[in-house]
């Protein structure tokens, strides 16, 4: 499970049980052995520092024997109304790269039309379905982005980008870069702190937002733990 911060790595680990360690690892903090759940990574913020400290994460646990069935890119995020108000769960049915490519005087291109890598990610559906139930949380896409929204230009020009995105962070196409780079399916999870658009910081809603993401993962558990299972059977 990857947050970018340890106070979203706390809300999520506070739907588990006790921790027993933590490991330091090159760009984040690994905390391991939460009773009966996931490893918690606090990736860090943005897409460059959550695919690098997730890649690391996951070669380690590759090199000691033990790899992740599952990534999970989880935290707060901003959500675009009306369909993902403060206080509401989404979680994505496509994580993509909202400003990977070049801007052209015909307008923008994503890196996919100029011939290299990816742009969206897409978590496995029927993860995605069971996540939804368990949780009452809208399912669409999730747009990773460099720069928060900070104005209500940028936020219709990316809904017009991206019809039907619910949702803006900062990691998920990260993380999900990493994951798809060790064969691993990808899950991205956000409780919605603030609309996307003009930016009013003193308006984010984090404490409501983490106790939603704590909420998000009593639900969740026994869906991940059985997704992680019976996946890997030989
Ligand atoms: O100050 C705190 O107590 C605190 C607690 C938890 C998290 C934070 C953050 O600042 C997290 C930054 C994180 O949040 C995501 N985020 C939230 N809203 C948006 C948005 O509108 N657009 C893009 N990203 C957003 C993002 O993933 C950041 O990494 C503070």
């Amino acid at each position: 499970m990857a947050t970018a911060v340890p106070a979203e790595g706390d809300a999520v680990a506070r739907a588990f049980g006790p921790v027993a360690g933590e490991a330091s690892l090159p760009g984040g903090l690994l905390v391991r052995g939460l009773t009966d759940g996931p490893d918690l990574l606090a990736a860090g913020v943005g897409p460059a520092l959550a695919a690098a400290s997730t890649a690391t994460a996951l070669t380690a646990a590759a090199l000691r024997g033990e790899p992740y069935r599952l990534v999970v890119s989880a935290g707060i995020g901003g959500g675009f109304a009306p369909a993902a108000p403060v206080g509401s769960l989404v979680v994505a049915d496509e994580i993509t790269a909202a400003d990977l490519g070049a801007e052209t005087a015909d307008g923008f291109l994503p890196v996919t039309e100029l011939g290299f890598g990816a742009v969206t990610h897409r978590p496995p559906a029927d993860l995605v379905r069971a996540a939804a139930r368990a949780t009452g949380a809208a399912t669409g896409p999730v747009l990773t982005a460099s720069t928060v929204t900070g104005t209500a230009g940028r936020a219709e020009l990316l809904l017009s980008r991206h019809p039907g995105a619910l949702a803006e962070a900062m990691e998920g196409f990260g993380v999900a870069e990493a994951a798809a780079a060790h064969g691993v399916p990808v899950l991205e999870v956000r409780a919605v702190s603030n609309p996307v658009g003009p930016r009013d910081r003193a308006a984010w809603r984090i404490p409501e937002a983490l106790a939603a993401l704590t909420a998000a993962f009593e639900g969740l558990a026994p869906v991940l733990r059985r997704f992680s299972t019976e996946r890997v059977k030989p």
